[in-house]
């Protein structure tokens, strides 16, 4: 397995989770998601069974299993200490588990954006130069990645004067610039705006249309990402629960961990926007017409606003 790994000290520290009310508003930018590829009958990219790492003298995290295809998206979520970036080095290797196995695909390369960077911002460091800073890509490689990160234009900018979201950005071109098999990103929208992070995992979803890559996510979003991802793992040391966006959701565990409100805000991210809710109540329709409400809608399989939407999904498992 060849990876891409750079980790330390931060240069964002994370600047903030939106959990302000007016953003989770019905209205606000919401993304248009392709649908995921279909399951490939290749061996998973990863899988990992029954993994348990220790540090300090306790489990940091225990009976973790988890696979991922290529085309896939899954999302790591948990409170913070829950054992996400434990879970993601015990997969890649950069921790080795103190039980359980990981099985990686042979000649696997991974893309890895660690949620901390070793890097020295006093010292100056180009866009273009961050793309090589570890190992060497050819200047069509690095062109090609910042094109397709949307920031062609800052190939010789200085990496410390970026705003969050170009720095995202930059990160991203830098990972997808050795064209991984597996994409790994631990919290990929720190210091992103709400409506920036909805243009980054459409741009996270594009790649692994794109490229058939597999993608691991970290995420605190409890809102957007949940919309991006085709299973989520919530983690707590052990697995609380896993399944697709909506049943975890609905989870007991999911909602002990992150309360009502949050598995009510996901509701509303994952229902097909073809309609718009206007502060006022009412509903601007996909013609552009104005009604009361969205009753006489015709996406109710996909679009119920109820946060019991999906209960009887089939895909859920909950692990307790
Ligand atoms: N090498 C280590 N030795 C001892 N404890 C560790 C070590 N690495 C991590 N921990 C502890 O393990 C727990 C899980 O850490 P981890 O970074 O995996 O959590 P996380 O879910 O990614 O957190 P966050 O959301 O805050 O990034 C934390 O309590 C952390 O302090």
């Amino acid at each position: 397995m060849r990876y891409d790994i750079t980790y330390g000290t931060s240069r964002i520290n994370r600047l903030f989770h939106c959990s302000h009310e007016p953003c989770r508003l019905p209205g606000f930018p919401t993304m248009t998601l392709a649908s995921a590829p279909a399951p490939s009958d290749s061996p998973p990219l990863i899988r990992a069974e029954g993994i348990g790492a220790r540090g300090g003298g306790r489990w940091l995290i225990r009976n973790v299993d988890l696979t991922v295809g290529r085309g896939e998206i899954v999302t790591l979520i948990g409170p913070n200490g829950s054992g996400k970036s434990t879970t993601v080095k015990s997969v890649l290797g950069v921790l080795t588990p103190d039980e359980g196995s990981v099985i990686r695909a042979p000649g696997l390369r991974v893309g890895y954006v660690p949620q901390k960077l070793a890097i020295d911002w006093t010292l100056p460091l180009t866009v273009d130069r961050l793309m090589s800073l570890t190992g060497p890509v050819s200047a069509k490689d690095r062109a090609a990645a910042l094109d397709r990160t949307g920031i062609p234009h800052l190939a010789k900018a200085e990496v410390a004067q970026l705003s969050g979201g170009e720095f995202q950005r930059a990160l991203l071109a830098r990972a997808i610039a050795r064209k991984p098999d597996l994409l790994v990103l631990d919290e990929p929208v720190q210091g992103v705006d709400v409506a920036g992070e909805v243009a980054l995992y459409a741009l996270i979803d594009q790649i692994r249309h794109e490229t058939g890559c597999g993608i691991l996510l970290i995420s605190h979003d409890l809102h957007v990402v949940m919309a991006a991802t085709d299973r989520v793992l919530c983690l707590n040391t052990h697995i609380c629960c896993q399944g697709s966006p909506q049943s975890v959701a609905e989870d007991p565990a999911y909602r002990a961990l992150f309360g009502d409100r949050a598995a009510a805000s996901i509701a509303v991210y994952t229902h097909h926007h073809d309609h718009t809710h206007l502060p006022d109540g009412r509903v601007r329709l996909a013609d552009g017409s104005v009604a009361d409400s969205c009753e006489h809608d015709h996406h109710h399989d996909s679009h119920d606003h109820s946060p019991h939407a999906h209960a009887s999904d089939k895909e859920h498992h909950h692990a307790g």
